[in-house]
């Protein structure tokens, strides 16, 4: 695969290019991370697959948006060069805000390890007796800093999202992201999946907030199987549990280079994306 465009930022599964004063063109890999790794065995079309998904939930979250003076940053699905052709998309250039806006509506992660040591989330009071994978009372705001390549996000509370974007825009970042959290939860219960939290990353054009990057996919959201959800433990990943069980039951150590991926659990993890895709939108994925 060669994209003849000078390469803007490259992450653990995605790539981005400079497409022209007012273009990027996002490109989604068949790379699969897990335990903080990118593992050596591709995932044939999940690049495919969760660019088709952002696709279909940019037009689904459109209302949204809309209702807050918003807009995405989506330019065309289809003006790509052929070599990522089905699996890169060209989106407006943005002046990305410095915050992840997270929404969670489950308690999971560190979500838990939060709650566990002062009873809240952020600035959020929450009632006792909350275990793994409960689901919260209302669902809540969670930013946290864009960290450089490799490390981990730096969780933040609504003061410092003040400082950053100031008050008014802090406001509409949390009420936006918590909306199309909403927006998003309920489209993925009618499909039989709990979307348990999700990042969203804005830009700004002018005064309005527009929404960038990927949207609800399994690789910026937890996605669990409704049918499984039982508080009380790690929930089941609805695309990855295949890949961290095995790699669990390998003996891998999870320091050293994780080891190749064996057929069957390839295929049966390229398959739980495109039942994903097939159930959220309605729509056969060939
Ligand atoms: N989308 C978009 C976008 C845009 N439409 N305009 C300008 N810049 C960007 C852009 C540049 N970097 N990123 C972050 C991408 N994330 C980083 C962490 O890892 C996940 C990806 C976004």
């Amino acid at each position: 695969m060669s994209v003849d465009l000078p390469l803007v930022a490259r992450g653990k599964v995605r790539e981005i290019y400079d497409a022209g004063p007012d273009r990027l063109l996002l490109v989604a890999s068949d790379r699969i991370s897990a335990y903080d790794f990118v593992l050596p065995t591709p995932i044939p079309d999940k690049g495919a697959v969760l660019t088709r998904l952002s696709v279909w939930w940019f037009e689904q979250l459109t209302p949204v948006l809309s209702s807050f003076g918003a807009t995405h940053h989506l330019v065309s699905a289809s003006d790509v060069p052929a070599d990522v052709a089905g699996r890169a998309i060209l989106v407006r250039r943005l002046e990305m805000l410095p915050v992840e806006c997270v929404a969670r509506g489950y308690l999971s992660g560190s979500g838990t390890k939060e709650y566990e040591r002062t009873g809240s989330i952020r600035d959020v009071a929450l009632p006792a007796g909350l275990v793994e994978g409960s689901q919260l009372p209302s669902p809540v705001f969670t930013p946290s800093t864009k960290a450089e390549m490799g490390e981990h996000d730096e969780p933040i509370d609504f003061p410092r999202v003040i400082s950053l974007v100031g008050a008014s825009r802090a406001e509409e970042l949390r009420e936006l992201t918590l909306a199309l959290y909403r927006r998003g939860a309920e489209i993925a219960a009618d499909a039989g999946i709990v979307l348990a939290d999700t990042k969203f990353e804005f830009g700004a054009a002018g005064d309005s907030l527009v929404l960038g990057d990927e949207v609800l996919t399994p690789d910026s959201s937890r996605f669990w199987p409704a049918d499984t959800w039982s508080p009380g433990a790690v929930q089941p990943s609805y695309d990855k549990q295949f890949v961290r069980d095995w790699l669990t039951s390998s003996g891998w150590d999870r320091v050293s280079e994780p080891p190749e991926l064996p057929e069957d659990v390839v295929a049966a993890t390229r398959e739980r994306y495109v039942t994903a895709y097939e159930r959220l939108t309605g729509q056969t994925f060939a």
